[in-house]
């Protein structure tokens, strides 16, 4: 599958997602500048982390504009998979791709460090071969990761199963001492109603090889290959 990875000025994940990519999946990727419009010779987006923007106005509010977006946008209708990672999670959430918002950490304090999810929806492409209950152990970095949505909206995320990673402790289990944003109903990643556009805090890219601390997050960059299929059809 050939993965774009979009880069705006201030991301810092993009070239994680890139090494991940090439030497823990070994598919085809490629850094895509923001001011890019053409994305069709490509099979999945990953809208990466780091600070677009320096973070101004809000982070991922500035991103969200840049050129490149309308074309994100019309390839998430046409159904492509995307996942946006931490400030890749932000800017989707800014253009209206994902539901809800990101808000300062409860603790008032950048977080970082590693923490456990649950997957709680094996029907995106980048859950499929998860089975609901798998635990992965993945890395956080951001300043701004409080999952909100207002009641109606996280009433309707939690009916269709639309909540697709959750904070829990080592066990599984979602407790207030998992949740390190204050995130409500410990959310760490939802997807949109179709299930093709994740987003998540936690850095899957940053976890693809023991040797820097685990190799969970490949799982999640994986379970898109599976979707290939799917992908080919659309194109
Ligand atoms: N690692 C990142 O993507 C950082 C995310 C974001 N800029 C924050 O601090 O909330």
């Amino acid at each position: 599958m050939r993965f774009a990875v979009i880069t705006f000025p201030g991301s810092n994940g993009d070239h994680d997602a890139l090494m991940a990519i090439q030497m823990g999946l070994g598919q085809p990727v490629e850094l895509v500048w923001h001011t890019e419009t053409d994305l069709s010779r490509f099979d999945c987006l990953i809208i990466p982390g780091g600070f677009s923007y320096g973070d101004y106005l809000r982070a991922g509010a500035i991103a969200r504009f840049a050129p490149v977006m309308e074309s994100v946008r019309a390839f998430a209708e046409a159904g492509g998979p995307v996942l946006g990672i931490c400030n890749g999670f932000q800017i989707l959430t800014e253009a209206g791709l994902l539901p809800g918002a990101l808000l300062r950490n409860a603790s008032l304090s950048f977080e970082c460090a590693w923490v456990h999810v649950r997957v709680d929806n094996d029907r995106t492409p980048w859950t499929r071969a998860l089975a609901p209950g798998t635990i992965l152990r993945l890395p956080i970095a951001h300043g701004e990761g409080r999952y909100y949505a207002d009641d109606a909206t996280l009433e309707r995320l939690e009916r269709e199963g639309r909540v697709v990673f959750r904070y829990v402790d080592a066990d599984g289990r979602v407790t207030p001492e998992a949740n390190p944003n204050g995130s409500l109903n410990n959310i760490a990643g939802v997807c949109n109603e179709r299930g093709n556009v994740v987003g998540l805090m936690p850095h899957p890219e940053r976890a693809y090889d023991r040797l820097i601390g685990g190799d969970d997050g490949l799982r999640v960059l994986s379970a898109v290959l599976r979707a290939g299929v799917a992908a080919a059809s659309r194109s």
